[in-house]
């Protein structure tokens, strides 16, 4: 038991996927996986473990931001020995060339600047474990699910007062997406040597001003699912 996870050792499979709201963990949970069960409700943060094609896997909600996100990557990692996080989460289209519910593979991450976050290196440049990010490339192109890989950007803040104008720098970088949990996913897993991937579903987009409307929020992560699985049971 750690603080915030109510489970014990040997509850957690080797290799957890990361949504930050707890109804998508619960949906990938009774969608996907076989025999899930519920091994974290403290918080409501539901955490669950069951098998995909024979191997133990987990999900793990973790909330929104670099913040909580930290606190469950590092009582997974440091206490429950997990090995592999991989990221299921929603991002912002940055670029006009990323599709409204396309799903994203963060190659490499940069955060928008925050003193706080130094601390703990939380902004310099950071990226994927490779393997992973290969693997991720080449499921997508073998189960014929498009997704665009390219740098995202990690934001502390969803309702910031300048706008849609703070992403001008990373856009001219070419940034495809933004979210609020990758840069943190990457530093935190390099630290621990473990292995890290984000994969992100857009629903919205920040170029055009589309939305998907929450209603239709867990089918709409079937495609990356299956991708985060795919690389789960095959890394
Ligand atoms: O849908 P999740 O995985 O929480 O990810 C995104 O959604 C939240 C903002 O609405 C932030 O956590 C952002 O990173
Ligand atoms: O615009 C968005 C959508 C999801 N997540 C974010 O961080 N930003």
């Amino acid at each position: 038991m750690t603080p915030h996870i109510e489970a014990g050792r040997g509850d957690y499979a080797e290799t957890v996927l990361l949504p930050g709201d707890p109804e998508r963990a619960q949906w990938m949970a009774e969608t996907f996986l076989e025999t899930p069960r519920c091994v974290n409700r403290r918080r409501g943060a539901l955490g669950f473990t069951g098998q995909f094609r024979g191997k133990s896997v987990s999900i793990q909600a973790t909330g929104i931001g670099v913040s909580s996100f930290l606190i469950y990557a590092h009582e997974l990692l440091d206490y429950h020995g997990v090995k592999t996080l991989i990221r299921t989460g929603t991002c912002g289209a940055l670029s006009e060339d990323v599709p409204l519910r396309g799903v994203v593979i963060s190659s490499a991450v940069r955060a928008e600047g925050a003193i706080s976050g130094q601390v703990f290196g939380l902004y310099q440049p950071a990226g994927p474990d490779d393997a992973l990010h290969a693997l991720a490339l080449q499921r997508a192109a073998d189960l014929g699910i498009a997704c665009s890989a390219g740098l995202t950007v990690c934001s502390d803040v969803f309702h910031h007062p300048d706008g849609r104008a703070r992403f001008d720098e990373p856009k001219a970088l070419g940034a495809l997406a933004v979210d609020m949990e990758t840069s943190a996913l990457y530093r935190i897993s390099a630290r621990f040597g473990a292995r890290a991937l984000s994969l992100l579903t857009v629903v919205d987009h920040v170029a055009t001003d589309e939305q998907t409307d929450y209603s239709e929020r867990q089918a709409l992560f079937t495609d990356m699912t299956r991708l985060a699985l795919e690389v789960a049971a095959n890394a």
